[in-house]
């Protein structure tokens, strides 16, 4: 599995404001928006380019565009909205396929409540959503629920992650690679990323 931490100031920065307990809902909401752009950035890297001709106030020049399979996002309910806006502000057409889980406070594993795929989810490459990582199991549950509609290229955005859940996926997902604005130390008894971010659903939907 690929694992990376983008490193760069600007996500730092943005990350220790949204850390801060006295952060307001609505910058919140901005900050998630502005580093999940940072992430979507790097998460775009690979992207496959062909070239392409286009007519310049000069005449005709080469340009290049973007081939290949396209995007589906999967926010993941209802924590994964709060960074939609900043995968769609980089790529307007992708389609958005949902999906409504809840972790059972007991259990740590998800309840499934929500999902609806567009019918060309399959041949569509996916970018699940998520500000949090933590068992891990939510997201394990999404690349499930992806490769029985037969999704092949899987990769995952978040804010925050545990090592319990990076290692999570890591057995059960190894070829999904997520891309994450920190690493941070481990899970508390009650399932929480320490430092994390509290409950960043009910940080940006103001619940609580
Ligand atoms: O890695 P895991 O242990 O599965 O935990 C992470 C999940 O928990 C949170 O959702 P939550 O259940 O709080 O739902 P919410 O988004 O509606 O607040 C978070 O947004 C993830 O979906
Ligand atoms: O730390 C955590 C863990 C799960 N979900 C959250 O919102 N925060
Ligand atoms: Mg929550």
């Amino acid at each position: 599995m690929g694992f990376q931490v983008v490193d760069h100031p600007l996500i730092k920065h943005k990350l220790g404001l949204l850390r801060r307990v006295d952060t307001s809902i609505s910058h919140f909401r901005q900050l998630t928006q502005e580093i999940t752009i940072l992430l979507t950035y790097e998460a775009t890297r690979d992207l496959i380019l062909e070239p392409r001709s286009v007519m310049t106030w000069q005449g005709k020049a080469q340009a290049e565009r973007i081939s290949g399979k396209k995007i589906s996002v999967v926010p993941i309910l209802r924590a994964g909205l709060g960074m939609l806006d900043g995968v769609l502000a980089l790529i307007p057409s992708a389609r958005v396929n949902v999906v409504g889980l809840y972790r059972n406070e007991e259990t740590l594993y998800p309840v499934e409540y929500y999902k609806k795929f567009n019918n060309d989810i399959q041949i569509r490459d996916a970018l699940i959503i998520d500000p949090m990582l933590a068992t891990g199991h939510s997201m394990a549950k999404v690349c499930e629920m992806l490769a029985e509609e037969g999704c092949s290229n899987i990769k995952a955005l978040c804010m925050v992650a545990a090592p319990e859940g990076v290692q999570y996926m890591d057995e059960h997902f190894p070829g999904v690679t997520i891309y994450a604005a920190a690493l941070d130390d481990h899970l508390n008894e009650d399932g929480y990323i320490i430092p994390g971010l509290g409950d960043a659903g009910d940080r940006i939907f103001g619940t609580k």
